[in-house]
């Protein structure tokens, strides 16, 4: 499969530019050097030059990427983006075999203890994460670690995953978000393939769940989610849970889980100091081998105060911004590049705009997606439930719906929201994303 991909690689690369609509100036900077470094179990595994491009490519392009080799290769396949240094292709069996699994662990690689910042925020979480990964099932089962939005539970969690297989790769430990085990529990109960649902999540030495709230209110996933805890407690495995909210506050959490999330250890992280920013983007800086002048970092580490995610995004915007325009960065060009982005003290309304952006992000696209007039289904389908949720999030007119979705018809957005409507009836996955979207939107 790996020698047809490789000589299919043209051909994918002239989908991107022709019937994708990439530009040739956004090819030539972002795809035209991605390598192929081997293709295994699903998943293409393709090189780029540095991090900032990987980061870039992993977010914008991954989608493209995908659709241009479905239509060529006819199969889809999960794509891994990595530096030239953490290349596989010439490197042991076993180190093969751990790059491998982090791909079936959906760990990123990126995420681990040596490149997590201590901060007083996060003091406590991150020493009750290192001495998990250091004991699995002794120290504190379950560690359950809560905090707000973007403020690092995924990053510790990936930490101790990374941590645990690198201290023995044989350990099965496996990483997933509430709404992946929920999604698989009901189209395993649809396939009829419960068994195999219970085998795999009951038989790994480390599981770590990330989001729980999002169980709230669905009784049988709890149900579920029950015995699949007491079967990995008492088989003294360790379990690690992830929350917006401490236990208590999860509301409709059955008594029993909740009780049991607090047998082991809460941990909370908190929006970080000044001092703490400064040093996640300096950390940041160092990571990726650039030169930032203090007084950008202090720009932005004072006016992004409260999620470490947007921290980190507004550096990727400036480097960004200095790459396009080829001028070094300084405040200046720092306070032009986030002149959108810092508006301090700003409610977020909720607008089409932004219903967009929250789906776009959730389905790994971009909002110009979701405007274009691109039909594919993997762009189709978000786009109808964008227009279901402006129809039931905002009172904007179907007329303003349509136009600020790329000028739609009226018609367009009635048809695409009622089939979405018709459709979360049948389809209990899909109920559940757009319950999980909605509350992104809404905060609630
Ligand atoms: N202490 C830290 N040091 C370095 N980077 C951090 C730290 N905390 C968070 N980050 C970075 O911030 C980004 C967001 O973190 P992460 O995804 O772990 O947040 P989260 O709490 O899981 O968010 P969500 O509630 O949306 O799931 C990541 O890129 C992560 O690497």
């Amino acid at each position: 499969m790996e020698k047809l991909i490789k000589e299919k690689w043209n051909e994918i690369q002239k989908v991107l530019r022709e019937d994708l609509d990439i530009s040739e100036i956004s090819y030539k900077t972002w795809l035209e050097s991605l390598k192929i470094v081997n293709v295994d179990n699903g998943t293409i595994v393709l090189e780029t030059d540095d991090e900032i491009s990987r980061g870039y490519i992993e977010r914008k392009y991954s989608k493209p990427l995908q659709i241009a080799i479905r239509e060529i290769i006819g199969e889809p396949y999960k794509l891994q983006f990595v530096l030239p240094n953490e290349s596989i292709t010439n490197k042991s069996d076993a180190t093969k075999e751990k790059a491998n699994q982090h791909v079936y662990n959906n760990l990123n690689a990126r995420y681990t203890f040596n490149t997590f910042v201590v901060g007083n925020n996060n003091k406590l979480a991150h020493a009750a994460a290192l001495a998990v990964a250091e004991s699995p099932a002794e120290a504190y089962n379950p560690l359950f670690i809560y905090g707000g939005v973007g403020l690092g539970k995924t990053h510790l969690m990936h930490s101790i995953a990374h941590f645990i297989l690198n201290e023995n790769n044989a350990s099965k430990v496996l990483y997933v978000s509430s709404e992946k085990f929920t999604n698989e529990l009901i189209n395993s109960i649809r396939d009829d393939r419960n068994e195999e649902f219970r085998k795999k999540y009951r038989s790994i030495d480390v599981l770590l769940v990330d989001d729980i709230q999002f169980i709230a209110g669905k009784e049988r996933t709890q149900e579920e989610f029950f015995h699949t805890f007491n079967t990995l407690y008492e088989a003294k495995k360790q379990i690690i849970i992830s929350s917006d909210r401490p236990p208590k506050e999860i509301e409709t959490l059955e008594e029993r889980l909740r009780s049991r999330f607090e047998w082991g250890l809460i941990a909370d992280i908190q929006a970080p100091d000044f001092e703490t920013r400064m040093a996640i983007l300096r950390k940041k800086a160092e990571l990726e081998n650039l030169n930032i002048p203090n007084e950008v970092v202090q720009y932005v580490a004072t006016n992004i105060k409260s999620n470490i995610r947007e921290l980190e995004g507004a550096m990727n915007k400036i480097i960004a911004y200095s790459t396009l325009v080829h001028k070094e960065i300084t405040k200046e060009l720092a306070e032009d590049a986030l002149k959108d982005l810092i508006t301090p003290n700003e409610q977020k309304d909720i607008t089409p705009d932004f219903i967009t952006n929250i789906v776009a992000q959730h389905y790994g696209l971009n909002p110009d997606d979701i405007f274009s007039k691109k039909r594919t289904r993997e762009i189709a389908y978000p786009r109808q439930i964008v227009m279901y949720l402006c129809r039931k999030l905002t009172d904007t007119s179907l007329q303003n719906i349509g136009k600020s979705l790329g000028n739609r018809d009226h018609t367009t957005i009635m048809h695409g929201s009622d089939k979405i409507g018709t459709e979360i009836n049948k389809d209990l996955a899909l109920k559940n994303t757009i319950e999980i979207l909605t509350k992104k939107i809404t905060g609630k």
